[in-house]
């Protein structure tokens, strides 16, 4: 049973005028099993909140913790924050010309688990979670992302998932760029993940189309750096009916619901 916690985080990037914050206090928990989806309006933090947790430089922590089973992520390096479980599928995963695919994975399982996977198995591990997603496997011996569509490169973020064997995946805007196929594929990746390694799920998503895929038991709606309202999987059911005109700041007409969250 793992959990990541993000407690009153406040992150700022630096702007030709000085710092800017775009965090402005966020309280997050992920546990073991648990699927939590973030939507919001474009340029609300959501992808500042899954770069903070992965460790990217360019993002400045100024106040607040992240824990992962009570170990301080954010005192981590990205390599450790990735063999102590965290994973992130980028929403612009980067092209690595020079570096094939298979070199690529089994270096960064290498790097995991501390020691090199056992050849043989590994060949057979790779080659299974291809067939899954329904990836070529010439693809294993391409550079990586290079020349990939949009949809490739998604399913390539998940097949690092699937073989990296994270306890907390967080998705960036992972079905954006799907096609429908591809959607069934790569939820079935994630959901295969969640029932085998028992993951814990971060989505980060515009579109509820890939929440009929994969379950959430908690929506987030994510506004102006913080999470604004919360609750169960009818939340984002009324936010693809409504938008997020009643979150958003300066409408005091309607506040922000609180629900509480359903149970997993
Ligand atoms: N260097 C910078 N200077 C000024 N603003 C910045 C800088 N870097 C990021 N921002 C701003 O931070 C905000 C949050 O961006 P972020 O990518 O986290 O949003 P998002 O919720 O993921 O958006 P989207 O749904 O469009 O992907 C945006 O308004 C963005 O313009």
């Amino acid at each position: 049973m793992s959990t990541l916690e993000i407690k009153d985080l406040h992150v700022s990037v630096e702007t030709e005028n000085g710092p800017k914050e775009i965090l402005k206090g966020v309280d997050l928990t992920v546990r073991s099993g648990e699927t939590h989806a973030i939507m919001g309006p474009n340029g609300s933090g959501k992808s500042t909140l899954a770069y903070s947790i992965a460790g990217h430089p360019k993002y400045q922590i100024t106040s607040g913790t992240v824990t992962l089973d009570g170990a301080d992520v954010l005192a981590m390096g990205v390599d450790e924050r990735a063999q102590a479980g965290l994973f992130l599928a980028m929403q612009y995963p980067v092209e690595v010309p020079g570096v094939s695919v298979s070199n690529f994975l089994r270096t960064a399982k290498t790097a995991i688990d501390g020691e090199a996977p056992k050849l043989r198995h590994w060949v057979k591990d790779v080659k299974a979670a291809m067939g899954r997603l329904k990836m070529d496997s010439t693809f294993a011996e391409r550079d990586v992302n290079a020349g990939f569509s949009g949809g490739e490169k998604k399913r390539h973020e998940i097949l690092q998932m699937e073989l990296l064997k994270p306890k907390v995946a967080i998705l960036d805007e992972t079905d954006s760029g799907l096609d429908i196929d591809a959607l069934r594929v790569v939820s079935e990746g994630v959901n295969r993940a969640k029932d085998e390694n028992d993951l814990g799920v971060l989505l980060i998503t515009h579109y509820t189309r890939i929440l009929q895929y994969i379950k959430p038991d908690f929506v987030h709606v994510f506004v102006d750096g913080r999470v604004a309202a919360q609750g169960g999987p009818e939340l984002a059911d009324q936010l693809e009916a409504e938008g997020y005109d009643k979150y958003l700041p300066g409408d005091v007409s309607e506040p922000a619901a609180q629900s509480e969250p359903v149970t997993a």
